[in-house]
């Protein structure tokens, strides 16, 4: 067919949802994914877990690689305070180009910035691009064999700092098994596996939880 799967998610989003209304676009793409055609959207049931640990983290500044349609964009941008802002960076312009007008949908535009480009590119340019010192919250969602590498290079531009919080999706499937050691050995982090399933399906799937602890 002509249209990709995220413009058929996108048709969908403007067909049902209530324009500015974050959880009926986020109803709406769920519907759509789990009956007409499988996406790597979150989805609902890991998207609770994202939710639980957007809501104790407070962040101000967000960082999330891999945007897609904007599906965790919104999960997560829907729970932000006042004047917090989500910087996602999605490689593909014509999922940006989606994921920018789902959030539209959904109202939530004025936090959001999607950059396109890849990670291994922007994340060196962020400090001087965004004028921002440290990042709260940092969701992972891109390609699993660039998670540890991204990560390494969050510590190295000095992105992090004690109590950031990083949230990992599909640890499990399809995996990140060098992120995981990684996380669960380095005396830098400690982590937390939420074990869960992967999106739409009844495959196991996990997120990992990895925090800097505060104390010195
Ligand atoms: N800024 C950037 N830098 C680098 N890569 C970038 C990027 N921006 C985009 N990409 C390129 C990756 C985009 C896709 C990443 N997500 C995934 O690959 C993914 C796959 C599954 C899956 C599970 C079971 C299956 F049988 C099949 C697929 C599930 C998920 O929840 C996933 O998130
Ligand atoms: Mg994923």
């Amino acid at each position: 067919s002509g249209t990709s799967r995220p413009v058929r998610i996108l048709h969908h989003v403007q067909k049902v949802a209530q324009y500015g209304d974050a959880q009926s676009v986020l109803s709406a793409v769920d519907s759509y994914c789990s009956k007409i055609e499988w996406a790597m959207n979150v989805g609902d049931l890991k998207g609770q877990i994202l939710d639980a640990v957007v809501l104790e983290t407070r962040p101000h500044y967000v960082l999330e690689l891999g945007t897609y349609c904007g599906y965790s964009t919104v999960r997560i941008a829907r729970l932000l305070p006042p004047g917090a802002r989500l910087f996602s960076i999605e490689m593909n312009p014509q999922y940006a180009q989606v994921a920018r007008e789902i959030i539209q949908h959904a109202g939530l535009d004025a936090k959001v910035d999607i950059l396109v480009g890849c990670t291994s590119d922007l994340i060196p340019q962020l400090k001087k691009k965004l004028d921002i010192e440290k990042f709260d919250f940092v969701f992972i969602d891109h390609w699993k064999v660039s998670y540890l590498r991204d990560t390494k290079l969050l510590e190295e531009c000095d992105l992090l700092r004690p109590g950031s919080v990083l949230l990992a999706d599909n640890v499990t499937c399809p995996g990140a098994p060098d992120y995981l050691h990684y996380m669960r050995t380095s005396p830098r982090y400690e982590s937390q596996y939420f074990p869960s399933r992967l999106e739409y399906l009844q495959v196991e799937d996990g997120m990992e939880k990895s925090v800097t602890p505060e104390r010195p």
